[in-house]
């Protein structure tokens, strides 16, 4: 019996399969051992991802519940345990899909072939992955990051192969605190989390999200040189509301609608919970949730876990960093900010993040006291899929509530409850109009015709709504109707605009990929507990400074993504500094908290250049 033991611990199912076939041939001794075989378990010596990672013994999707957890499997695949047939159904889907992806992409046509690629040697070889990344980054970066995540994750059942990060879902509850342990980093420093309620401009996309969280780490490998072997893309999965998804028989989450209230809370607090025992250090970046969650979960952990929200928060100091340098495009001080009149389409987690964010920021630059508030809130005018909000809605979000416009200020402008954009900017001629309303062209001819009325000399188009077929409008289109003079950024790239002459319209893109990153590498290394809204601000006054004056006059207001690393140095120096003045810094390794106080400007950015890891193959020994 040991001896048939000892030959089926070295058999595989494969092996198994291939006895059979030649049954014929065998002994009745042996046939009738071949039969028996075929129900007896594999023996294996590898457990969690070195069973994932071996063609030999690897079923993907297929590993039922309880092979999961015999096997430290649990959270390391998606929720929807697959069939066999309904595995190569969805490989066969996605060969025959792939022209349709190709003609579906972006501009480049070759965008998820090229995709497919990286990713192929992401999982052969990160050392060389990421040193292709950072040297390529302003070619990649739409690939691996916006646009083209978008478009992955939107055919994210298809394109799945190997898996990358944790899955916790909704029938997860009461073992995350275990499960967490499947992870094979002992050490972990940055996590991005997503329920993928809200992906990019795409909606609820479901289990699909875990794309975006894979490429918000790789900007923050590639940007701010965070160990790649410490970082851990997440996806919370607890249901979606995509009716598409939920007929899908190839879909690899779980089928069912979202849960939400107390239920949902319970699932997001047991993983935060989970997550903070096993790595107490790790920073949790939250991305992509529905604007309803978004606020509610940053209130609810920010004063006691090392977490922020990407699209509130780093969005929010993108979007001031961009609007103080088109003040500065325009000629005029900083300090000038508090006059310009913006309209705001979208009122969203990231509108709102933004809203809140310019207003206190022209509050300071007015005084810092309650009028000055006051006064800052007259700035903006707010227009939401049911037009401009006012006082005189009913069903008023509370996060929007103080941007309504009263209804005296409104009668005298010439506007009303619901006002469209269009009227909006032909009344207001604001010296801004931002987009984060996530619909695609909503910046149209007669929006953009109205603006060439604004009373600035330079007027600014933010149109920052992802992926690009999401923006609110092109660059080609900003500047030919509106004026050669404009500034423009947009969310995903676009190329610059040939306006004649020689002359180039400057496409700036605004995206939170100049700030998360570098919040995420200064709270790392100053070992701040909490990310506090200095730390934020400190990052987007950075970023703001970081232009110089003749880039700025001439509309480049971001710097391009082939500084990004760079960039990243200087905003992760500015977190630091900020979380050490503010005495929230406790230390990283050998650098304590009265050492970190001790550093000036100077070896501050050293420290952090010093920490920042760059993709090299190190010298590997063998140890038992
Ligand atoms: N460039 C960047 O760094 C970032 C861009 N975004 C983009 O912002 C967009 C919105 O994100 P969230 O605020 O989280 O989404 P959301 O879905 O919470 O908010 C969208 C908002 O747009 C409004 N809206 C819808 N139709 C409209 C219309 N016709 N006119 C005016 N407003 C309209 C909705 O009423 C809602 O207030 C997404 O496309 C996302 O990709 C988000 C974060 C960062
Ligand atoms: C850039 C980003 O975070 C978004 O579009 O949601
Ligand atoms: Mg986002």
């Amino acid at each position: 019996m040991w001896k048939f033991a000892n030959k089926i611990r070295l058999s595989s199912p494969q092996m198994i399969l291939s006895k059979k076939k030649s049954a014929t041939s065998l002994t009745t001794n042996q046939r009738s051992f071949t039969t028996i075989e075929g129900h007896r378990p594999t023996i294996l010596h590898k457990r969690s991802v070195d069973i994932l990672h071996d063609p030999w013994f690897n079923k993907g999707t297929a590993f039922s519940m309880t092979e999961r957890d015999r096997l430290d499997l649990r959270g390391l695949l998606p929720p929807n345990v697959m069939t066999y047939e309904q595995q190569i159904e969805r490989f066969m889907a996605d060969l025959t899909r792939l022209e349709v992806h190709a003609r579906d992409g972006p501009s480049d046509t070759n965008a998820l072939a090229k995709w497919r690629i990286l990713n192929r040697l992401h999982d052969r070889n990160e050392t060389m992955y990421y040193k292709v990344l950072i040297a390529n980054i302003e070619e990649y970066a739409p690939i691996v990051y916006t646009p083209t995540v978008g478009l992955v994750c939107q055919n994210y059942c298809g394109l799945y192969r190997r898996p990358r990060g944790m899955y916790f879902s909704a029938a997860d509850r009461g073992e995350m605190m275990s499960m967490v342990y499947n992870w094979p980093a002992e050490q972990v420093d940055m996590i991005v989390v997503t329920d993928g309620s809200r992906i990019l401009g795409l909606g609820d996309l479901g289990v699909q999200g875990i794309g975006i969280a894979v490429g918000k780490l790789d900007i923050y490998v590639a940007a701010a040189g965070i160990n790649p072997h410490r970082v851990l893309p997440v996806l919370i999965d607890v249901g979606t509301n995509n009716e598409k998804l939920l007929k899908d028989p190839l879909y690899l989450g779980l089928q069912e609608h979202r849960l939400d209230g107390e239920d949902y809370l319970e699932v997001i607090d047991e993983f935060m919970e989970a997550v903070f025992t096993r790595w107490p250090n790790v920073i949790v970046q939250f991305e992509d949730f529905q604007s309803k969650w978004a606020f509610k979960l940053l209130q609810r952990y920010r004063h006691n876990y090392r977490m922020f929200n990407d699209d509130v928060q780093g969005t929010a100091g993108v979007a001031i960093a961009g609007l103080l340098g088109a003040v500065r495009a325009q000629g005029r001080p900083m300090i000038d900010f508090p006059k310009q009149k913006i309209v705001v389409a979208g009122a969203g987690s990231a509108g709102i993040g933004v809203l809140n964010a310019a207003r206190k920021t022209m509050a300071r630059m007015l005084g810092n006291n309650k009028s000055a508030y006051e006064s800052a809130r007259s700035q903006f005018w707010v227009v939401d899929a049911k037009g401009l909000i006012t006082e005189e809605r009913d069903d008023i979000d509370p996060d929007a509530h103080p941007f309504a416009r009263k209804t005296s200020e409104i009668s005298r402008q010439g506007l009303r409850e619901g006002a469209s954009l269009a009227e909006v900017v032909r009344q207001v001629k604001p010296d801004v109009l931002l987009g984060l309303s996530a619909v695609g062209g909503l910046f149209s001819q007669e929006v953009l015709e109205a603006l060439k009325c604004s009373t600035s000399t330079r007027p600014a188009i933010f149109a920052m709504s992802n992926p690009t077929k999401n923006a609110e409008c092109t660059p080609e289109d900003a500047f030919s109707i509106v004026g050669d003079n404009i500034i423009f950024a947009s969310g995903s790239p676009f190329k610059d605009v040939d306006l004649g002459n020689g002359r180039i319209g400057h496409c700036n893109q605004g995206n939170n990929m100049y700030l998360f990153p570098g919040i995420g590498l200064g709270t790392l290394l100053s070992g701040s507990q909490i990310i506090s809204d200095g730390m934020v601000q400190a990052a987007a006054e950075c970023l703001a400074a970081y232009m110089t004056e003749e880039e700025v006059v001439n509309g480049i207001i971001y710097p391009s993504v082939s500084r990004i690393r760079d960039i990243t140095k200087e905003v992760a120096a500015a977190v630091m500094k900020e979380s050490i003045e503010e005495d929230l810094a406790e230390g990283y390794r050998d650098m304590d908290a009265r050492e970190l106080k001790k550093l000036n400007q100077e070896e501050i950015k050293c420290f952090v250049k010093n920490n920042m890891w760059s993709p090299e193959y190190p010298t590997l020994v063998y140890k038992d």
